[in-house]
């Protein structure tokens, strides 16, 4: 008998490869599913994450191992064997019990000849100490960027793309070695949990009294299916979540930063258990952070007034809500609003300073999410399911402000889905940033005269970060003045950020920010 937790995580490690799932919205399902222990959905966890966002580096690990190129091994074959090297390299697992469990795998979703495969690569994998490995496959790289690929388990072209970022962010070239290992080891690390108390529904030292009321006495976990696993996962929203996150136009690169997928917190350590050790965040004055925990558990985060959201993201909206002072009876517009993690921020300071908003989504699922982020709001915004890049053409009425959350590579927010950076191609950059365009494009035509526009993506690449920018400023000569979004998130950080750039554009990293790799422009319209 396998153990469960381990099939758990073979089981969703073979959905992500062979029909395109996204852990982060399966694991739960599949942990309740399990009904596993508190303790089983951890190590679950800890085996599905670790093992997805290190794949790369065991892939080179199996092939030394095996003389045998991966792409030559059966598919589920080397999910087994993915799963053992984590066992092996990376976790504090018996030899034996890693070992033997990948053979019983191998014998319930392979060939019997696989089996004895299995067994004499990690039996291999065993001989070697974990060091001598990393350093053979050092030894194995063709350059310094391969290298780094290699052993942080990143795709080249990101690696590249980070760096081309680092350097457009004002890092010496003395420097970027240094900050290159620091973001990828960041986006192996699990984030913080965080949430942001919408202001006028919910303050910080009220959640703070309210995570210390549903702390239980003792070190004790709640019941495994009794909460759910990740914010807000009923099975209803799962349901939509996952309808959203199979759109095809949609991937995961769009920022689900406020649904299910906020998952990427540390809910493999301590699955399930309430947060206690809440800290009012670093940078956002809205925002609280904890170590780890299931922020369902929290009365206000059922209720909907305290979201999970990361940092940058709660910065991203304060920068359009913050940069000047609200007149009552301003028009708001979050033109790419899905799941809705911002249009609530939003719609809570339109709230307190009587301006209104309208949300819009193209995609019907997730403008669902969107109405469902808002519902706590007493005056919730008008959602619009409309194509953004027509939609400022086609409207009479123009806008005071307009945040463009544009969809994007994601590549800002890889440490909170594990098999993201195997997802994305340097292909699919162009395609977005051709989208971007016209988006900026229609929110200009939307914008009042005077109005301000927030351009943000989830992704650090510059071709969609200070690439737009320039471009927006090319096309729009005599319309677009850039604003200063680096002064606007010092003032709202009450001068905590840290930024680089000699730009006025704010790119913020997850090793220096501890934020997903956000990225804030503004402008005024002349
Ligand atoms: C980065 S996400 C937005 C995240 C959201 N602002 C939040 O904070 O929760 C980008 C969104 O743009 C939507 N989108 C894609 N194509 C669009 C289009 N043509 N017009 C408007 N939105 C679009 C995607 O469906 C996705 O929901």
């Amino acid at each position: 008998m396998v153990q469960a937790a381990r099939r758990v995580a073979l089981e969703v490690i073979a959905a992500v490869r062979s029909d395109d799932a996204y852990a982060n919205l399966l694991l739960p399902v599949r942990i309740a599913d399990a009904r596993l222990s508190p303790a089983d959905a951890g190590l679950a966890t800890e085996l599905t994450y670790g093992t997805l966002r290190r794949r790369g580096y065991y892939d080179r690990v199996i092939e030394l191992a095996s003389g045998r190129p991966i792409d030559e091994i059966d598919g589920a074959v080397r999910d087994v064997l993915e799963l053992g090297a984590h066992q092996l390299l990376s976790m504090r697992v018996a030899q034996h019990a890693a070992v033997n469990e990948s053979v019983e795998l191998a014998r319930a979703v392979a060939s019997r000849s696989a089996t004895g495969f299995v067994n004499g690569v990690l039996r291999a994998i065993t001989r070697t100490p974990a060091e001598e490995w990393l350093g053979r496959v050092t030894e194995s790289a063709e350059s310094d960027d391969d290298r780094l690929a290699l052993t942080s388990s990143h795709p080249a072209w990101i690696v590249r793309a980070f760096r081309r970022a680092l350097v457009a962010d004002g890092v010496p070239e003395s420097e970027v070695d240094a900050e290159l290992d620091a973001l990828l080891e960041a986006d192996n690390t699990p984030a913080r949990l965080s949430l942001v108390a919408l202001p006028g529904l919910a303050d910080r030292a009220a959640l703070q009294r309210d995570a210390t009321a549903a702390a239980p006495a003792t070190d004790a976990v709640t019941e495994p299916g009794a909460t759910a696993p990740e914010p807000g996962a009923d099975p209803e929203e799962l349901e939509l979540a996952l309808a959203a996150a199979t759109d095809p136009a949609d991937d995961d690169g769009s920022g689900f930063d406020a649904a299910p997928a906020a998952s990427g917190t540390a809910v493999g350590d301590t699955a399930r258990r309430v947060p206690t050790a809440f800290e009012p965040a670093p940078l956002s004055p809205i925002g609280l952070v904890a170590p780890t925990g299931d922020p369902a558990a929290i009365p206000a985060v059922r209720a909907g007034t305290v979201r999970v959201q990361d940092e940058g993201s709660q910065l991203a909206a304060l920068a359009l809500t913050r940069s000047r002072p609200v007149t009552a009876g301003e028009r708001w517009l979050d033109l790419c609003a899905g799941p809705g993690g911002k249009t609530a921020v939003l719609a809570a300071e339109a709230g307190l300073a009587g301006a209104t908003v309208i949300a819009n989504e193209p995609i019907a699922a997730r403008a669902g999410l969107v109405r469902r982020a808002v519902a706590a709001l007493p005056e919730p915004p008008e959602v619009w399911e409309r194509d953004g890049t027509r939609l400022g053409r086609s409207t009479d009425e123009g806008f005071d402000r307009i945040l463009v959350d544009a969809p994007c590579t994601g590549l800002g927010a890889l440490r909170r889905r594990p098999e993201a950076r195997w997802r994305k191609t340097p292909a699919d950059v162009a395609d977005l940033v051709a989208l971007q365009q016209r988006l900026v494009d229609s929110a200009v035509a939307a914008l009042k005269p005077g109005g301000l526009l927030a351009y943000v993506t989830c992704s650090p690449h510059v071709a969609e970060t200070r690439g737009q920018v320039q471009g927006a400023l090319r096309r729009w000569p005599d319309t677009l003045v850039q604003l200063d979004a680096q002064e606007v998130l010092r003032e709202i950080t009450g001068g905590a950020v840290q930024l680089g750039g000699a730009d006025a554009a704010v790119q913020l990293w997850p090793h220096r920010n501890t934020t997903d790799a956000m990225f804030i422009a503004l402008f005024e319209k002349r």
